[in-house]
């Protein structure tokens, strides 16, 4: 029996822009997706009712990720079974967590030796097959750990940051939104193509101001960002709700994370407003918790 696990992601700027190649930062976070394989007669899920045959429909990127495999060994029997802290559909990368985690318990279990670069290749891969279009943000950011910067595809070391999650509650499906947005950039390319520049833009700068630890700048530059995201019709009442709460108890910026239209926001927050800016994210009717970034990526935790 081995268990993997992977970080969920938080983006301090430039989801969206980074699908068109623009520059955005993703941080991994102490959120986790656990992975368990184990020998088995067919290849198989395990759910609440017992193990079931692996189903691409149900399954979709637990699929794509054992049709990787059965091009490069003998794939036999296993069992997969998941338990992640990361909430489904909300813009923490839960999608890429899981795949992630899954191609490195079934990298351990049929010994093929994949380096961090070839996991994140495939997880990318994984996550364009699934969803259609994805940047390798969530996969790169959850393989290697710390922050990133997207393109560039490059570890920026790490930051310790405090992060209060804002989640509305509304599931949001990844594909659905990306190709909203795909849309609105056909009929507006000149427009959209430079908001996209523009967040990319606050994405460059806004790396000088994280390693310099300036969060009250970061802090702005998320604002702006937020701005722009709402203009590519991402936002949602409730998001807006939970950004401009957090904003009046005293975060130092807020925006969506991930693709948008529902799920959850992030809130950048100084140590002393931390439990202020939670409670305040719960009185305008979302669920919120306290995060850190984290450094640690994709790992075997038992064998
Ligand atoms: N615990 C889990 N068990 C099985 N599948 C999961 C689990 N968590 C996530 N997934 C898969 O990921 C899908 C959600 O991925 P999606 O990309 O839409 O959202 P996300 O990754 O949470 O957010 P984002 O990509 O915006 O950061 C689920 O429908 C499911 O297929
Ligand atoms: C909306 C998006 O930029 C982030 C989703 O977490 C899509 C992607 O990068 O694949
Ligand atoms: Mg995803």
């Amino acid at each position: 029996m081995i268990t993997s696990s992977a970080p969920g992601k938080i983006f301090l700027f430039g989801e969206h822009a980074v699908v068109y190649g623009k520059t955005a930062i993703a941080c991994a976070i102490d959120l986790r997706a656990h992975v368990t394989v184990e020998e088995a007669p067919t290849i198989q899920m395990k759910g609440p009712g017992g193990s079931i045959d692996l189903n691409p429909r149900k399954h979709p990127y637990i699929y794509y990720v054992v049709e990787k495999f059965k091009g490069l060994t003998d794939v036999t029997g296993v069992n997969i079974d998941i338990h992640s802290d990361i909430p489904v559909g909300s813009g923490l990368g839960s999608s890429a967590a899981v795949t992630i985690a899954t191609i490195k318990a079934l990298d351990a279990y049929y010994e093929t030796n994949l380096t961090l670069e070839d996991i994140a290749v495939m997880g990318h891969q994984v996550e364009t097959e699934v969803q259609g279009r994805a940047s390798p943000t969530d996969t790169f950011v959850s393989t290697f750990g710390g922050m990133v910067q997207i393109p560039d595809r490059k570890k920026l070391g790490f930051y310790d940051m405090l992060i209060v999650i804002g989640n509305t509650g509304k599931f949001s499906s990844t594909r659905k939104i990306v190709s909203n947005v795909a849309a609105l950039r056909e009929r507006h390319p000149a427009t959209i193509g430079q908001i996209m520049d523009t967040i990319s833009t606050i994405s460059e700068t806004g790396i000088d101001f994280i390693q310099e630890g300036d969060f009250h700048t970061v802090g702005e530059l998320m604002n702006i960002n937020q701005g722009l995201l709402d203009s590519i019709g991402v936002g949602s009442k409730e998001l807006s709700e939970l950004v401009y709460a957090s904003r009046k108890a005293g975060a130092l910026g807020s925006k969506i994370t991930g693709a948008g239209g529902g799920g959850c926001m992030i809130a950048l927050c100084e140590h002393k407003n931390l439990s202020r800016v939670a409670h305040a994210i719960k009185r305008a009717g979302g669920d919120s918790f306290i995060c850190r970034t984290s450094n640690a990526g994709v790992r075997i935790e038992s064998k």
